[in-house]
């Protein structure tokens, strides 16, 4: 029995980094998914992997991170991709088997089980497995150990990621992983009950959302170190509907709380990233600067973070509010235009601007279109409004003068469905 799961990333239009102080953000998940397909083997394979494993000390897991760096790709291309450098064969990779698995009956939550993590993160530095290029793929594959095995124990399995996002460029890779990872692992245990004889990508009931949820937010803690949830939360909760195509659908979030927004006009941003995407940039060590900074000074980042949620707030309001004609939606996208621009200007404040994203800024300004980062910033992606009204030529002008200063674009679909999952009864571990 094979499980596939898809989980979205995620764009904010307004409040990161604030929003882990406890101000309100607004987000939305765009059309780029990171997948996860998880094999159980038969008994009698399950009984091969355990001898094949050439110490009887430990547990053989196999598992093959296959992980495209660039903008605009798909699953299919991934899949096509699987001899280039951006594949990680862990295989196998061995646990030692005088770690007890966690009681299998209650899945109940570890949390702050610090002492699993630690352990877990020295395997994998002690394995050797992640190349040193790309030595921050080691939090992934920690957070990856923690969730299979707090949730699935210590069994053999097959779990292949394949990931349309880039990794820490502020599109949420980070939250899609956990999601997806948890989602597979909690559809083959006995905490959900799934109907695995229903053909397709099927969407998770309320109460299995929030399970995942909690299990990711975990997997976003071993990551990010102290995430707010909305990364994790707006990659699960995106429209479920039957529709085909379904867009506009945003989340408002703070402390925890989500609130579901409608928007009533199209929103299209064009997402800006720096070509050599994944170098010195992780979300754990900006969340970490900002909160630095607060220590030092408590009144002042305090007042920021209190314009930050007023600007989330005015984005809410002005998203949902109806546009019934042009003028109107002009209207609403220069207010927007204001409040990124606002919002922007806040998180120079916070020091998690960058010299790119500067660049980004400057060049898009020149087409009078107004930006903000999305996510951790610090050299992850930049988002442009793209009002209505604009010409294509302009957005293929633009487009190209940041490409020519090497600049990747896209314009994702956002706030499209969540977190999906789907069975295949006829496969087994390869
Ligand atoms: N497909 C994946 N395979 C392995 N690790 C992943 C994957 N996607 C995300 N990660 C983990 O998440 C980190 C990036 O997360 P983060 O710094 O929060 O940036 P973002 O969430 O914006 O991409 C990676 O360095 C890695 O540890
Ligand atoms: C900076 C923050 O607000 C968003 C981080 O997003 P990303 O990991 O850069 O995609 C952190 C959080 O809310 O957990
Ligand atoms: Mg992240």
């Amino acid at each position: 029995m094979e499980v596939r799961a898809r989980a979205p990333g995620k764009i904010i239009l307004a409040g990161e980094h604030a929003v882990v102080h406890g101000s309100t953000a607004v987000a939305a998940s765009i059309d780029l998914h990171t997948y996860v397909s998880l094999t159980f083997p038969t008994n009698s394979e399950q009984g091969e992997a355990l001898n094949s494993c050439t110490s009887t000390d430990y547990y053989h897991l196999k598992f093959l991170l296959i992980t495209r760096t660039l903008i605009g790709s798909t699953y299919e291309d991934a899949n096509l991709i699987q001899d280039t450098a951006y594949i990680y064969h862990l295989e196998p990779f061995l646990i030692k088997k005088s770690v007890q698995p966690y009681n299998d009956d209650e899945l109940r939550l570890h949390l702050d089980d610090m002492a699993l993590t630690l352990f877990l993160a020295t395997l994998v530095e002690e394995q050797n497995v992640i190349p040193e290029a790309n030595i921050t793929i080691g939090a992934g594959v920690t957070a990856f150990l923690w969730l299979y095995t707090c949730i699935q124990g210590y069994k053999p399995a097959t779990v292949v990621v394949a990931s349309e996002l880039p990794l820490g460029s502020g599109l949420g890779s980070s939250a899609a992983f956990s999601v997806s990872l948890a989602a597979a692992l909690l559809a083959l245990s006995d905490s959900t009950n799934l109907d695995s004889t229903q053909q397709g990508w099927l969407s998770f009931g309320e109460n299995e959302l929030e399970l995942v949820n909690k299990w990711a937010f975990e997997g976003e803690k071993i990551i990010h170190g102290k995430p707010s949830g909305i990364d994790n939360t707006a990659s699960e909760f995106g429209y479920v509907s039957d529709e085909v195509f379904v867009t506009g659908n945003m989340i408002k979030f703070k402390s925890g709380e989500l609130t579901r927004l409608k928007s009533n006009t199209p929103i299209k941003m064009l997402i800006t990233n720096r070509s050599n995407t994944n170098v010195g940039r992780n979300t754990k060590a900006l969340v970490a600067g900002v909160s630095e900074r607060t220590v030092r000074h408590p009144t002042a980042m305090a007042a920021v973070f209190k314009a930050v949620d007023s600007i989330s707030n005015e984005v809410a309001t002005i998203i949902q509010s109806p546009a019934h004609d042009d003028i109107a939606a002009t209207e609403k996208e220069d207010k927007l235009e204001e409040l990124m621009e606002m919002n922007q200007g806040l998180l120079q404040c916070m020091g998690v601007s960058h010299a790119s994203i500067e660049t980004v800024l400057r060049t898009t300004l020149k087409y009078k279109l107004a930006s903000k980062l999305t996510g951790a910033g610090g050299g992850g992606c930049v988002l442009s409004l793209l009002p209505t009204l604009l010409s294509r030529t302009v957005v293929d002008k633009v487009i190209k003068e940041l490409e020519a200063c090497g600049f990747q674009c896209v314009i994702a679909g956002i706030g499209g469905k969540g977190l999906q999952i789907s069975f295949n009864t006829s496969t087994t571990s390869s």
